[in-house]
């Protein structure tokens, strides 16, 4: 299978959603809720699983979907379910020339049933999208990164991946230039970029990705992620001394390191757990593995095992993960597995 319209699907549905969670960045009320995990949903989250969820539904009705949030606290409260619904209306007024493809939708009601539809289990079997609304919820409340990140998951591989990067710039090399990216892969297809632009254009073919390929650690950067309770960054420095990497980190919030990495401004990424009872989640993960893997890397957990997207919601099998050119991953886990003697 080409697998051509569920990935048109995917980077229509993620570059719309980037239209609302834009809007949002850009006002005063973001709605933030702490979840029952204490960490922050806001009401661009919501909008976005709505928006992202109503365009996977028009088209792909017989398939389940995997989605961060759930619309129990708009349901209770009006006071972030209006305003919810406002910015989804207005997204949809503003993108009208993609709602043949990806629909609308016709009142708030409506916008958390579809919200809802995001309750699959997951699993070994069928046709599973895997949906993070805002991932980095976090960075996207400092301004800092984001993405809007959907996989499509077929008998437990991830198939297919969009991810859009509001804040990534379009030039590496001019990071204070103009800002956003969209990268998508299907399994065997390779990984693509394009500009993620204000007005949706999906028919713009994107320009084919390769990860870097450096010939030692020496000449190698490694990203991870900004928030100290979510990998441990002490021992990512440690790795890195190990192997000889000699320059810092780039800290960045997101499955946009997985973008930076596909694309080569950098070249690893470490995410060693702060826990080993922390079951990641397979919506932190689908898109952005896939794209890595179709731009030539090779994506695993800290004891190299592949990431396994059949086991439902999380990836209970695993624990971390990390992300390397081919010619570097064995050693990159050598180390890692050194470091982490006293727990595997
Ligand atoms: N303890 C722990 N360990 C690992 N991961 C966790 C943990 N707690 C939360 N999360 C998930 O981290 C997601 C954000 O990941 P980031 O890569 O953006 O983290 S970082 O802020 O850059 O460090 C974040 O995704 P969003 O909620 O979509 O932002 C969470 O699903
Ligand atoms: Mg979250
Ligand atoms: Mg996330
Ligand atoms: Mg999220």
């Amino acid at each position: 299978m080409s697998y051509s319209k569920e990935r048109h699907i995917a980077e229509l549905a993620v570059q719309r959603a980037c239209i609302l969670t834009n809007r949002v960045f850009h006002s005063r009320v973001k709605g933030t809720v702490t979840k029952d995990d204490k960490s922050p949903v806001t009401l661009a989250d919501y909008g976005a699983q709505a928006l992202v969820i109503g365009a996977v539904n028009k088209n792909f009705p017989q398939d389940n979907i995997v989605g961060e949030e759930d619309a129990e606290v708009l349901r209770q409260k009006a006071d972030v379910r209006e305003p919810t619904w406002q910015y989804v209306k207005e997204t949809i007024e503003q993108s009208q020339e993609v709602v043949g493809e990806i629909g609308s939708i016709n009142s708030a009601e409506e916008m958390m049933d579809l919200i809802d539809l995001g309750v699959h289990a997951g699993g070994p079997t069928g046709r599973i999208w895997a949906l993070d609304p805002i991932d980095g919820t976090k960075g996207f409340l400092r301004g800092g990164q984001y993405a809007v990140c959907l996989g499509l998951i077929v008998d437990g591989q991830v198939t297919v991946g969009a991810l859009a990067c509001p804040n990534l710039p379009v030039d590496p090399k001019n990071p204070d230039g103009e800002k956003g990216i969209i990268l998508s892969a299907v399994r065997g297809q390779g990984a693509t970029l394009k500009p993620l632009l204000e007005n949706i254009c999906a028919d713009e073919p994107g320009i084919p990705i390769k990860m870097n390929a450096p010939a030692s650690f020496a000449d190698a950067a490694f990203c991870e992620g900004v928030e100290s309770g979510h990998s441990n960054q002490g021992q990512q420095a440690s790795i890195a001394k190990k192997l000889g990497i000699t320059k810092e980190s780039v800290r960045m919030d997101s499955q946009a390191k997985y973008a930076s990495v596909a694309r080569g401004d950098g070249d690893l990424y470490l995410r060693l757990p702060t826990s080993m009872t922390y079951e990641e989640k397979i919506w932190d993960h689908a898109a952005g593995s896939l794209i890595v893997e179709e731009a030539g890397g090779i994506v695993s957990d800290v004891r190299g095992n592949p990431l396994n997207f059949a086991v439902g919601r999380t990836l209970k099998k695993n624990n971390g993960v990390i992300a390397a050119p081919k010619n570097l991953h064995a050693k990159v886990i050598e180390a890692v597995k050194d470091e982490l003697k006293a727990v595997l």
